[in-house]
Parts: structure tokens; sequence; C-alpha cells
């Protein structure tokens, strides 16, 4: 029996330009299964684009992704089925509860059980409090955990978020991050996960790809970056000074 492991994630050559901005220039990458993988940059670096490349959301300029086996880039769409996503801003239903919103969510992934996943997720997401609540009185916070849970109904190979901590207090901050190391670990899930902290994505234990104008420029194991480096890596920005990630 061969060894070959095929990555979850497979990216090559992409790109991607709006007129005269190339927001995404020439990346290439993969992400393994299990892993849990960062796309670190700085506002308009491209994670947002790069993402929305990788869930079929937009088009290649050109290059190719392979999403679960699924030629994305192509217009593929088989691995819908098998990834959970989150990207930009959190939408729910308004008018429907939290409770609602998930049931919602659970018949739209055709699950087996629903009633049974809809009350695991709201245990796991800290909803309880919450569940009688329609979505446009939630907090901004609130709002991040309902589409975390949105994203995690249907226990995904492959989760996709788009700077998920965004809007959470430290401690939600916190519980969000032991849920995605602990998909990681014990259940095997692949985090893809973008964000401008780097503090935040070096305590996630995985791989950072540092994203600048559209480039990928680095990409280093948390595990390797050591205190001095974490606080000290910089980029240069657009008008050539330097900034902390
Ligand atoms: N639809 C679009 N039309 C034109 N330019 C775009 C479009 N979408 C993104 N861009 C540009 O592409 C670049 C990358 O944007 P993108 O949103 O991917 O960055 P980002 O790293 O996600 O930033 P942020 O952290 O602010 O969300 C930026 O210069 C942005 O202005």
């Amino acid at each position: 029996m061969g060894s070959t492991v095929t990555p979850i994630t497979e990216v090559s050559g992409l790109t991607k330009r709006y007129s005269d901005v190339l927001a995404i220039d020439d990346v290439s990458l993969s992400v393994q299964a299990g892993q849990i993988y960062a796309l670190l940059g700085l506002n308009g670096a491209g994670k947002t684009t790069l993402i929305r490349m990788l869930l079929g959301m937009i088009a290649p300029t050109k290059g190719a992704a392979r999403v679960l086996g699924a030629d994305v880039s192509a217009g593929q769409r088989s691995a819908w089925a098998r990834t959970g996503y989150l990207v930009e801003a959190p939408a729910a239903y308004p008018e429907l509860t939290v409770r609602e919103n998930l049931h919602l969510y659970a018949r739209l992934r055709h699950l087996k059980q629903p009633h049974l996943r809809v009350e695991d997720i709201i245990e796991r997401l800290a909803l309880t409090p919450y569940t009688g609540r329609r979505a446009r009185t939630l907090s901004m916070g609130n709002l991040q955990r309902l589409a975390l849970a949105k994203a995690l109904i249907h226990s995904p190979d492959l989760l996709i978020l788009d700077e998920p901590v965004n809007g959470l207090d430290p401690a939600g901050v916190v519980e969000i991050r032991t849920l995605l190391t602990g998909l990681a670990r014990e259940h095997g899930t692949t985090v893809l996960i973008s964000s401008h902290l780097l503090a935040e994505v070096a305590r996630l234990n995985g791989r950072i790809a540092i994203l600048h104008q559209g480039r990928l420029l680095a990409e280093h194991d948390a595990t390797s970056l050591d205190q001095h480096r974490r606080r000290h890596i910089t980029v240069s920005t657009r008008d050539d000074t330097t900034a902390e990630l």
C-alpha cells in the first residue's frame, strides 16, 4: 500500500485580480488532514479573497484550488457537504430565534436526528442562555457564536473560518480556541482560519502562513516560533513602514 496522503486543500498558483488590484498573487499552499492552518495578514492582505475562492464563491483569475477532492477553481461543488464555513460578517435570520435558526440550518444540511445535533451544538457553543432570543437581538459576540454553530452543525471534515474571533470578548476568544483545537485533536477536523492577530493564531499550535499584499511570504509551524519572533514578526506595508501583525 502506498503511503501518499492527499491534502485536504491544495492551492497552486492561485491568482485573483480586480482591475489594477492583485488581491491574491500566485499563491500555492497545501493543508493536511487534521491540521490547523492559519492565514495571517493585515487588512487587505487577501485573506478573504483566498477563502472565498476556496469556497467557490469567486472564481480565480488564474491557478487551481482543490478542496476535499473537488476542483473548486473549476466550479465543482462537491466539497460543500463536508465543509463548514464562516466568511466575513456573521449572518442569521434576524426574526428567528437562535434555536429556530439552527433547526433551519439542520434542515438545509439534511441532518439525521436534527434535534440532537441542534441541542449538542447549542451546548458546545455556550448558546444555552440565548436559545429563545431572536437573532437580531444578539450581541455581536453571540451572533458570531451562532454563525460558528451553523458552520459546525453537520460535523464537517473541513472548517473554513474568516476572522472567527472578531467581536468576541477575551473569554469568548479562549472558548473558540479551545473548541478549534479540540475539534482538530479529537475529531480530526481540518481547520483553515484567517486572522490578523499573530498571538492568537500562534496559540492554535498549527501551521501559520503569512499573507501580505496578496503574496504568501512564509509558512511556519507555531511551535517553532519562539517568543521573540512571535513579538517581532513584521512586514513592510504599502507606505514602507512596518507593522506588527
Ligand atoms: N470585489 C472587489 N473588488 C475590488 N477589489 C477588491 C474586491 N474584493 C477585495 N478587493 C481588494 O483586494 C485586496 C484584498 O482584500 P481582502 O478582503 O481579501 O483582504 P483581507 O486580508 O481579507 O482584509 P481584511 O482583514 O480587511 O478583511 C484589497 O486591496 C481589497 O481592496
